[in-house]
């Protein structure tokens, strides 16, 4: 039987010049120490849209609009197969880590050369031509 994929929603936040928010995975949590984009897991009663507002609001302290899917792939871990789908967002104010988590913002080229969780390597895939 395959596993039933868990699903995570993720955030594309650029600045003005053109990078991209990345947060860096916290010590404890699975994959601790690997840059992922921000996010989570979307809870039962959520529409993806709902879910990443608040993983923003949680993870980082900001409010943000939330645009449209940019790609989605499914990646199976050992303990969990998740589907994690990418959306555009608007953040509104400063980024304050909220989990004593990492974030940092990087030029579209150097996304390729980070230690990122495995599921983001085949959404960069899908994206490395438009963006
Ligand atoms: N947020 C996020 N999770 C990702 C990415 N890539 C990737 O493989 N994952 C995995 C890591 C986790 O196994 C799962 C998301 O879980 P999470 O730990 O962020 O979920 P959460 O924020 O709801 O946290 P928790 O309440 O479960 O601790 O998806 C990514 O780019 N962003
Ligand atoms: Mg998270």
């Amino acid at each position: 039987m395959p596993k039933k994929a868990v699903p995570v929603v993720a955030a594309f936040v650029r600045d003005v010049s053109g990078r991209i928010l990345l947060a860096r995975r916290p010590p404890g949590k699975a994959r601790a120490g690997l840059w992922e984009f921000p996010g989570g897991k979307v809870k039962p009663e959520e529409t993806p849209e709902e879910a990443l507002k608040r993983e923003l609001q949680e993870e980082l302290g900001v409010s943000a609009e939330v645009g449209q899917k940019l790609a989605s792939v499914t990646h199976d871990y050992p303990e969990v197969t998740i589907e994690l789908s990418l959306y555009e967002a608007l953040i509104k104010g400063p980024v304050v880590p909220q989990e004593g988590q990492e974030v940092a913002w990087f030029k579209p080229r150097e996304l390729f050369d980070l230690e990122l969780c495995p599921a983001d390597r085949k959404l960069l895939k899908i994206l490395e031509t438009c963006i």
